[in-house]
């Protein structure tokens, strides 16, 4: 069997007596968009934190291509290819819009070219030069993004990228998430808005107390009845 694009096994976190994540595990072996929801400390974030290298797991495996990544710190997780973005924005005050992409680029051939290119992809050409307290909220979001994806990535998670937007605003970075799934990205999408993730996913897990509660199409996890005792209000599962 060909490696998983990526794969948890038996993955448990602990935080003191409590445990955020209880023996997940799952493989996801094509790209597309993966919707991750479920309840409030449901273990979403936690599961994104292991992935990327940003908390340990007491117990179990995570694994990128076949490569086992636990324990790996972050920055040699990004650069086996996989990337994140955090719920709450962490965007260095002191550097410009396009050195926020040049740092990950560093002296690559073309650095500053694909920085610029990206920048455009994000829809944020005009702002190079501006530090990130003189953008609105949803190009700092932006930004966050199109540093998750300086390099190319093969796996981005993003957590909660929706989070504080306006409507048009999220409409347009869904519109942005379709078009990297169609070029290839494999993207993780940890989200509140459980319509927004019903309508883009490929597959959905839920999780619940740190439990895989269920997994499948969004049609599959948005008419299972244990999803929808747990989790989801008949409201959030309208069209
Ligand atoms: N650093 C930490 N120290 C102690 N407990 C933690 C820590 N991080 C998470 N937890 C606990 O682990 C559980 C899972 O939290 P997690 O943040 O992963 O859930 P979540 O599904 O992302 O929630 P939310 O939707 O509110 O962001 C919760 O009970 C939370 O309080």
């Amino acid at each position: 069997m060909n490696p998983a694009v990526f794969e948890v096994q038996d993955l448990t976190v602990r935080f003191g007596g409590v445990t955020a994540l209880d023996g997940v595990s799952l493989r996801h072996d094509s790209g597309g968009v993966v919707g991750l929801i479920g309840a409030n400390g449901a273990g979403k974030t936690t599961f994104v934190n292991v992935l990327s290298g940003v908390v340990r797991p007491a117990r179990g495996r995570a694994l990128l291509d076949g490569h086992d990544l636990t324990g790996l710190p972050p920055h040699l997780i990004a650069r086996a290819g996989l990337t994140r973005t955090f719920q709450n924005l962490r965007l260095f005050g002191s550097l410009t819009v396009l050195e926020h992409l040049l740092v990950p680029y560093g002296a690559r051939r073309h650095g500053r070219q694909r920085a610029l290119t990206l920048l455009a992809e994000v829809g944020l050409t005009g702002t190079e030069s501006r530090h990130p307290a003189e953008l609105a909220y949803g190009e700092q979001r932006r930004l966050e993004l199109a540093r998750a994806l300086a390099l190319d990535p093969r796996v981005v998670l993003l957590d909660e990228p929706l989070a504080g937007l306006a409507g048009s605003e999220s409409d347009e970075l869904m519109t942005l998430f379709g078009r990297l799934r169609d070029g290839g990205t494999t993207l993780l999408l940890v989200e509140h808005d459980v319509p927004s993730v019903l309508r883009i996913s490929d597959r959905v897990l839920v999780l619940d107390r740190g439990r895989l509660l269920a997994d499948g199409t969004p049609a599959e996890v948005a008419s299972d009845p244990e999803v929808r005792q747990a989790y989801l209000g008949d409201d959030d599962v309208r069209d």
